[in-house]
């Protein structure tokens, strides 16, 4: 599953473990993005790191990989899928997606050779509309999963304006942005 994280959220956590159980796989790798071309004004790739690292160390199926992290450049899912594919060979690959995420793919670069590397599978997400018409069926699948209205947006709203996050993402995220003063721009980043 890739990512942003920023921070990561329980929504996030919830879709890689519905689509773990329900497609039987052996692990889920989260990939925070090293430079997500489509989004400014992101957090520092190692606080991202880390707070995924934290999210998802009691789950033994959760990993995470640095890959997009080390790559220079933008980041792109080719990329990161042909990554994946020269270290495991022999794996069947999937990539978890947000409903908002999937409705953009066709425009993501080489789509079409993505495709070719992995499944897509769209879950669904509270506040977006399902609309795989245009995807190519035997490579895009969608997975219904509880309903959890959270955003990194509105995480990072909240420790804006001096409210909680607790429970929103998991504890030792609330922590690490607390002692890192993460999303307070009046605030100087510890030393
Ligand atoms: N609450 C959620 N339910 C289901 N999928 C989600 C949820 N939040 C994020 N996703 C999916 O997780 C992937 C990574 O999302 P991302 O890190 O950009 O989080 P985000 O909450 O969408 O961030 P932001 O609010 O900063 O745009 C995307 O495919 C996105 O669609
Ligand atoms: O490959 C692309 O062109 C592309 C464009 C936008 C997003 N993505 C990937 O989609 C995933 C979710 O991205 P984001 O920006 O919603 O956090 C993440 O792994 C990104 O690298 C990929």
């Amino acid at each position: 599953m890739g990512g942003t994280f920023d921070p990561i959220h329980n929504g996030h956590l919830v879709a890689g473990s519905e689509v773990a159980q329900h497609c039987e796989l052996d692990e889920v790798y989260f990939v925070p993005t090293g430079n997500p071309y489509m989004k400014s004004g992101v957090s520092a790739a190692e606080d991202r790191y880390l707070m995924t690292v934290i999210a998802t160390a009691s789950n033994p199926r959760f990993k995470v990989s640095r890959v997009d992290i080390d790559r220079p450049g933008p980041t792109y899912t080719i990329d990161t899928l042909r990554d994946f594919r020269e270290k495991l060979p022999d794996a069947e690959l999937f990539f978890i997606t947000g409903a908002d995420a999937i409705a953009q793919i066709l425009e993501w670069k080489d789509a079409a050779e993505m495709f070719e590397i992995a499944q897509f599978v769209a879950v669904s997400r509270p506040g977006h509309e399902m609309d795989l018409a245009k995807l190519p069926s035997e490579h895009v699948s969608a997975l219904e999963i509880p309903a959890l209205a959270i955003s990194s947006t509105d995480c990072r709203a909240r420790v804006r304006g001096g409210s909680q996050v607790w429970y929103l993402v998991p504890d030792g995220v609330v922590q690490y942005i607390a002692k890192n003063r993460l999303y307070r721009p009046d605030e100087q980043p510890a030393l």
